[in-house]
């Protein structure tokens, strides 16, 4: 059961993915009105244990809007006040025989919003990932009204009129308090354009065999969700009881500026909290002092600097090149007048992570074309901002953040981790990892610099490992979200400042019982 659950939470699926799953199913010889009613049957058990006794329920013309019939008839006859609001006049032929039945039973369908009594909650079945046009005329003239009656609106499968892959609005979309997802998780739950619409979202499991989906989705699938599951696989834990400190990775942070010394400071305290075997840190000369002070056990590096306070050149210790370290991450606090050094950076030969000002001064140089003369692997964190400035040619990374990242990390052969509320990365061939849990509370300066220490920290101690570098950056990316969210549990979302969000990465692991 829990090796299911384990399976189910990491499958992602677009509306077509989900049809032909469907398909399979229906093939096979599962009665239509038989997966109907059990889906159902599922979804009425969650609204009894959801909220009160009076509903309005909004029916669509296909089985989104069956599963919203047979959920009203199970709710009419737990004892709801059940009333009916549809402005279709015709319906899938199982969708019509359940609406037929429900009003024999006396409920009442209204044609026009207005008509609607007051109720306790609203459940949305007008469309599920059958939408296949924008919403217009009076359906959506329905649909804002019935957002502005400020109840609690439960959606099944999907918000109506939110787009099943790309979570745009088509026209317009029902805001939901919560909805229930069936069956397997659609690509919508994971755009940062649906998450408002959403609410609280929740899967309705109702056993799709997992042969059927291994047969769409291919092994392994293209798109797949970060879990507990997943991300500690790739931690560096248990370590080997016979190990020494360069064993445990050495990472080189390239970072800060006289006018940005906290970033460097947060961007080795993310790198502490990896656990990594040893850490140095190449700063402008001024800022080695502080630097020593918060982390005593790092090797400082200072490095002579422009007349700006940023670093000028690199200067390493003595028999001491790029290819001492397992990793680079270089950027936080840079300013781009430390842009001298990249060509260096570029060319070291290991895995190199660029952020902030190390992304401005790539996409300066010409990102594809910088790239090309890399052979380690490299790792690119933008926020939206810095993606459209690295990547200019490729559309709007809002509109479809996914295929955005996509096509970003195809075009420059690197792995890319697009940031967001559902932070998403992907690798050259197309395969990708989003991250499905996180919370606003990261939404604050510095957070993105605590992760970008945590990338470098866990992929120089990977380094001598075969796991695919991808992997270890959604290790990080879920590690860095689920300690903003067990922050912000104990100190509310305002009391996650990046400083605080470090000391929770240690909790998040010790936590789930793997210290
Ligand atoms: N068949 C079953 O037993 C199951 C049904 N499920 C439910 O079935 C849904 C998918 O059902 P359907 O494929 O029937 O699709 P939908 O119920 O999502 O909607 C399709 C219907 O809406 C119409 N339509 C599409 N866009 C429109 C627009 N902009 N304006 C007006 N009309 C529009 C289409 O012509 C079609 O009649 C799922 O979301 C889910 O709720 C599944 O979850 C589980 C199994
Ligand atoms: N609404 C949100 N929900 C969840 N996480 C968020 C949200 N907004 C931002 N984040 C996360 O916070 C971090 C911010 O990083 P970044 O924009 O680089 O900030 P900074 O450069 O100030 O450190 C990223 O990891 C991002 O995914
Ligand atoms: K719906």
């Amino acid at each position: 059961m829990q090796a299911r659950q384990a399976q189910v939470s990491q499958v992602v699926v677009t509306a077509s993915q989900m049809r032909d799953i469907e398909g399979r199913i229906f093939a096979a010889g599962m009665p239509v009105a038989a997966l109907m009613e059990k889906v159902a049957g599922l979804i009425s058990l969650r609204v009894q244990a959801v909220a009160g006794s009076s509903v309005g329920i909004f029916v669509g013309p296909g089985h989104n809007g069956g599963d919203a019939l047979v959920v009203a008839r199970e709710l009419h006859f737990r004892g709801y006040e059940v009333w009916l609001y549809s402005p279709f006049s015709k319906f899938k032929e199982l969708t019509s025989q359940h609406l037929q039945y429900a009003q024999s039973l006396g409920i009442k369908c209204y044609h026009d919003v207005e008509q609607l009594p007051d109720c306790d909650f609203l459940i949305d079945g007008l469309f599920g990932f059958g939408l296949e046009r924008p919403i217009t005329d009076h359906i959506a003239v329905a649909i804002n009204h019935l957002n502005q009656w400020g109840k609690p609106i439960l959606s099944i499968d999907i918000p109506s009129g939110i787009h099943t892959d790309t979570g745009e609005v088509l026209g317009t979309a029902i805001r939901a308090t919560h909805t229930f997802c069936l069956g397997l998780w659609k690509l919508a739950f994971l755009q940062d354009q649906a998450l408002e619409y959403i609410g609280k979202a929740e899967l309705i499991d109702f056993d799709i065999p997992g042969a059927d989906v291994q047969a769409v989705l291919g092994n392994p699938p293209q798109i797949k969700r970060i879990t507990s599951v997943t991300a500690l696989s790739t931690l560096p834990l248990p370590r080997p009881a016979v190990t020494h400190k360069y064993k445990e990775g050495h990472l080189l942070l390239i970072c800060g500026s006289r006018r940005y010394a906290g970033g460097a400071i947060l961007t080795a305290l993310g790198a502490r909290a990896s656990g990594v075997g040893m850490l140095s840190i190449a700063v402008p000369e001024s800022l080695k002092p502080i630097l020593v002070s918060h982390l005593p056990e790092a090797l400082i590096i200072g490095c002579p600097e422009t007349e700006t306070g940023a670093i000028a050149h690199l200067q390493l210790p003595e028999n001491t090149d790029l290819s001492s370290f397992r990793a680079i991450a270089c950027g936080p606090g840079l300013t781009v007048d430390a842009a001298p050094i990249f060509p260096e950076v570029i060319n070291s030969e290991i895995s190199l992570v660029l952020d902030a000002d190390g992304l401005n001064i790539l996409a300066d140089m010409g990102t594809i074309p910088t790239l090309e003369k890399r052979q380690a692997p490299t790792v690119l964190t933008p926020h939206t901002g810095e993606f459209q400035r690295l990547f200019p040619d490729i559309a709007d990374p809002k509109s479809d953040r996914i295929k955005a990242v996509q096509e970003a990390a195809v075009q420059s052969g690197a792995v890319v981790l697009l940031k967001g509320a559902r932070t998403a990365i992907a690798n050259s061939q197309g395969a990708i990892w989003v991250n499905p849990e996180s919370t606003p509370a990261l939404a604050r300066g510095g957070s993105g610099d605590v992760l970008t220490g945590l990338i470098g920290g866990l992929l120089a101690q990977a380094a001598t490992k075969e796991i695919p570098v991808e992997d270890i950056v959604a290790t990080a990316a879920w590690w860095h979200s689920q300690a903003g969210i067990l922050a912000a549990q104990e100190r509310t979302e305002l009391g996650v400042d990046a400083f605080t969000l470090t000391q929770y990465l240690m909790p998040v692991i010790k936590n789930l019982g793997n210290n």
